[in-house]
């Protein structure tokens, strides 16, 4: 089984440190989501690992070997980071020959990789022509021309419709179900949530979370509860002095945390007290995402 090993990977242009002494694994068999605000190093880091930006310090290895010392680089990993990247007057099928051909692969390679991504039916078509969609399906089928264990994807799903959206989540997904490791990155926490089983969150180049989806819902402050009362002021007192901290919100709710929803309860009914709302408060992934990359958004939006 072939991971994707970064270790200590740092990248520095001038006096700005823009990725800082990452370290993680990408693990086959899931899709891992490599998530984080705009600027955050996600493609520098991305570029690291295929060996096309030089680390300052540090080191990624795909299946132990740095991307230099890959014998076969196309038939090990796979990676699409610039979807753009194609020659406008060629055909589709062209373009991927091209590759093939260049990289020592057999050519009905190419009829495969059209029609895994569903192109056969425009493979004599220039790619000029190509929607973004389909530029981006071209950009996919090329890296599965050499059949790889491993796939990068660098925000795969920007300017997709919703239809290109899900294609390429279930084709993500296909591609792990199929034991390859695959990493994707993207700045949206609610894409993530659904495409990747695992989820490496970085802000301004450091490391905020390696984790699986659930375990980061939970880090981001789960466990307050609303509790609905028209006695809220004398109750917020009785949890508070019962070592709860209440935040009073409209409508006579009080945000309570500190205490679970059971023992709210139980201390409501010692009390007396009629509660009208006693719910545990779950955040959303985008609560959980923005509650972790707060600090390290490059640039914040102007308080308004
Ligand atoms: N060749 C370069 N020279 C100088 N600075 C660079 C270079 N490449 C990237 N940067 C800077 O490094 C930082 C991280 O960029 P990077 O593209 O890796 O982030 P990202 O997380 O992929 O963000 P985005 O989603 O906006 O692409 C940015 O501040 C960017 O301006």
């Amino acid at each position: 089984m072939t991971t994707i090993e970064v270790r200590g990977l740092t990248k520095r242009y001038g006096p700005q440190t823009v990725v800082d002494d990452l370290t993680f694994t990408v693990e086959p068999g899931q899709v891992t989501g490599f998530l984080g605000p705009n600027g955050a190093g996600k493609s520098t880091t991305m570029k690291m690992i295929m060996g096309l930006v030089a680390p300052t310090h540090g080191a990624a290895t795909i299946g132990g070997r740095r991307h230099g010392d890959l014998r076969s680089p196309l038939t090990e990993v796979g990676a699409l980071l610039d979807a753009s990247a194609v020659h406008p007057g060629r055909t589709a099928y062209d373009h991927l020959l091209a590759l093939a051909v260049s990289n020592g692969l057999p050519r009905d390679r190419v009829d495969r990789a059209l029609s895994r991504t569903g192109l056969e039916s425009v493979a004599g078509r220039r790619a000029g022509g190509f929607s973004l969609g389909m530029r981006q399906r071209l950009g996919i089928a090329a890296t599965l021309l050499g059949d790889p264990r491993v796939l990068l994807f660098d925000e795969p799903v920007n300017g997709l419709d919703p239809e290109g959206i899900r294609w390429i989540r279930e084709f993500m997904r296909s591609l792990a179900a199929e034991g390859r490791t695959v990493l994707v990155s993207s700045h949206l926490m609610s894409e993530m949530a659904q495409t990747a089983d695992h989820l490496v969150v970085v802000g301004r180049g450091r490391l905020i979370a390696d984790t699986g989806i659930g375990d980061l819902v939970r880090a981001a402050g789960a466990g307050t509860v609303l509790v609905r009362t028209d006695e809220a002021g004398t109750f917020a007192r009785r949890l508070t002095a019962a070592g709860a901290t209440v935040r009073e919100a409209p409508e006579a709710a009080l945000v309570v945390s500190g205490l679970t929803g059971e023992e709210i309860g139980r201390l409501a009914a010692r009390s007396g007290t009629a509660l009208s709302e006693l719910t545990p408060q779950v955040p959303s992934l985008e609560d959980a995402f923005m509650e972790l990359t707060r600090d390290s958004v490059e640039y914040a939006g102007a308080a308004a």
